[in-house]
């Protein structure tokens, strides 16, 4: 059965000690507070990967997820870092496609589809991630938008391929803004996109896969959120940077 999971995405902020500060705090509360089996996952910057894997050890509960890689195995690539390094230094998540990545650098679904299956081939897990903005959902194109999203990123993945995929619905007008997308409009969404795999590859593989809502997910919605079917955790931004609201967001499951 598929997985709860919370996910904090640190984004570009926070330098090392402050870093270092925040994964002890969250590490130490998640042990001494969480009774839930949601599985956490730390998506700290790069320069901050291998003392945020020291920090979590052994525990079964905490991981460690990247915010972004590149689709090339290796070389001439200046500024880039390989799924081969992120897997070296102990991550096991790579967040793939965020719409800061799409809108800021131009991602698009058919270089996300190639990062996607490198972070596959390196043995990791995609957080593979949707969303439409805000003009998309006033013209009611929303569900065309993230299907053809999901589609061109993730289809011509293979069954056992695609079940070790996480999905993020971030709707891009609830990012960062304070307004989060009621619960009804997530799960409307998560069951839609559950549907699309459910109809690629089959049920058993959808009702496998944990759909995450992203987009102003705070201490005070994330139960209601949560609770919605097919609403398996929360890809969280900005609550993620305090460690009492992040752990207060996992204690929501
Ligand atoms: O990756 C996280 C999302 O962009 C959500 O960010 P936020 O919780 O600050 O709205």
């Amino acid at each position: 059965m598929r997985k709860n999971i919370a996910a904090g995405n640190w984004k570009m902020n926070l330098d090392l000690a402050s870093g270092k500060k925040l994964a002890s705090e969250v590490i130490n509360m998640v042990n001494d507070e969480v009774q839930n089996d949601a599985e956490v996952i730390l998506i700290p910057p790069f320069t901050h990967l291998t003392v945020v894997k020291q920090l979590i050890g052994s525990s079964t509960s905490v991981h460690l997820g990247a915010q972004n890689c590149s689709d090339q195995k290796g070389g001439a690539f200046t500024g880039e870092i390989s799924t081969e390094m992120l897997q070296s230094v102990g991550v096991e998540y790579v967040v793939v496609g965020h719409s800061e990545r799409r809108e800021i650098f131009g991602e698009d679904n058919a270089l996300l589809a190639a990062k996607t299956k490198a972070v596959l081939a390196q043995g990791l897990k995609p957080i593979y991630c949707c969303g439409e903005k805000l003009e998309t959902r006033e013209a009611n194109q929303h569900f065309d938008l993230n299907k053809a999203q999901i589609e061109e990123g993730l289809f011509d993945l293979s069954k056992a391929d695609i079940q070790k995929v996480v999905i993020a619905y971030e709707p891009v007008w609830a990012i960062g803004t304070g307004v989060t997308a009621s619960s009804d409009q997530a799960q409307e969404m998560h069951q839609f996109i559950r549907g699309l795999i459910a109809e690629k590859y089959d049920q058993e593989t959808a009702d496998g896969i944990s759909i995450l809502y992203g987009g102003s997910v705070k201490p005070d919605n994330a139960k209601e959120l949560f609770s919605q079917p097919d609403v398996d955790g929360g890809l969280v931004g900005g609550a993620s940077l305090k460690s009492r609201d992040f752990t207060d967001i996992i204690k929501s499951f």
